[in-house]
C-alpha cells in the first residue's frame, strides 16, 4: 500500500473483527492507511514513539479502537496533533459501556471524535471527510457517495410503503 495517510490503531488483535469496518470504509475511497497493535497498558512507550511520530510521517488522523478501560485513544490523542476518532470496541461483558465511556468522557484540550459502540465504519468514514477536507476530488467522491446513501434511502421508503399500501405512491405528498 502507498503512504499511508490514516492510521488505525487497536489496543489488541482481537479488536480487529470491530475495527476491520474503518479499513473497509477507506479502501472504499481508496485512502492508504496502516494498521497496528498499540497498546496504552501493556506497550506504552511504543504507543507514545508511535503518537509522537504519526504527523511527522505523513498522516494524516488516527482511529484508534479498543475495548474495556479503553485508555487508548485518548493517551494517543494526548501525544499528537492529528485528530483522533475513537472507536469503542464491545467486550464480553458491559455491552461496550464501558468502551465508550473511557474515550468519550476526554478533558478539555484533549479532543477524541468518539463514534457509537462498535462504530468503526463511521470512524473510517468520518476520518476519509477528514482528508477530504483538503482534497477536492476526495469531496467530490463523498458528496457521490451522499448521494447513494440517500438514493438507497428513497429506495427503502418506495419498498415500505409499497409492502404496507400496495402502492408506490410518495407517501408524505400524496
Ligand atoms: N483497552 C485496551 C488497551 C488500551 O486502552 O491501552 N489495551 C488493550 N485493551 C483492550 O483489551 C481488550 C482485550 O484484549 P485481549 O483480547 O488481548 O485480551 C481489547 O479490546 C483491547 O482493546
Amino acid at each position: 500500500m502507498s503512504n499511508p495517510v490514516i492510521g488505525i490503531a487497536m489496543g489488541s488483535d482481537s479488536d480487529w473483527a470491530v475495527m476491520e469496518a474503518a479499513a473497509q470504509a477507506l479502501d472504499e475511497f481508496e485512502i492508504p492507511y496502516e494498521v497496528n497493535v498499540l497498546s496504552a497498558h501493556r506497550m506504552p512507550r511504543e504507543m507514545i514513539a508511535y503518537g509522537e511520530q504519526a504527523a511527522g510521517r505523513g498522516l494524516k488522523a488516527i482511529v484508534a479502537g479498543a475495548g474495556g478501560a479503553a485508555h487508548l485513544p485518548g493517551m494517543l490523542a494526548s501525544v499528537t496533533p492529528l485528530p483522533v476518532v475513537g472507536v469503542p470496541v464491545p467486550l464480553k461483558y458491559l455491552d461496550g459501556m464501558d468502551s465508550l465511556l473511557s474515550i468519550v468522557q476526554m478533558p478539555a484540550g484533549i479532543p477524541v471524535a468518539t463514534v457509537s459502540v462498535a462504530g468503526a465504519r463511521n470512524a473510517g468514514l468520518l476520518a476519509a471527510r477528514i482528508v477530504a477536507a483538503s482534497d477536492p476530488e476526495l469531496r467530490t467522491r463523498m458528496e457521490e457517495f451522499l448521494q447513494d446513501l440517500n438514493a438507497q434511502a428513497t429506495e427503502k421508503g418506495k419498498r415500505l410503503r409499497a409492502k404496507v399500501e400496495g402502492t408506490d405512491s410518495f407517501g408524505f405528498a400524496r
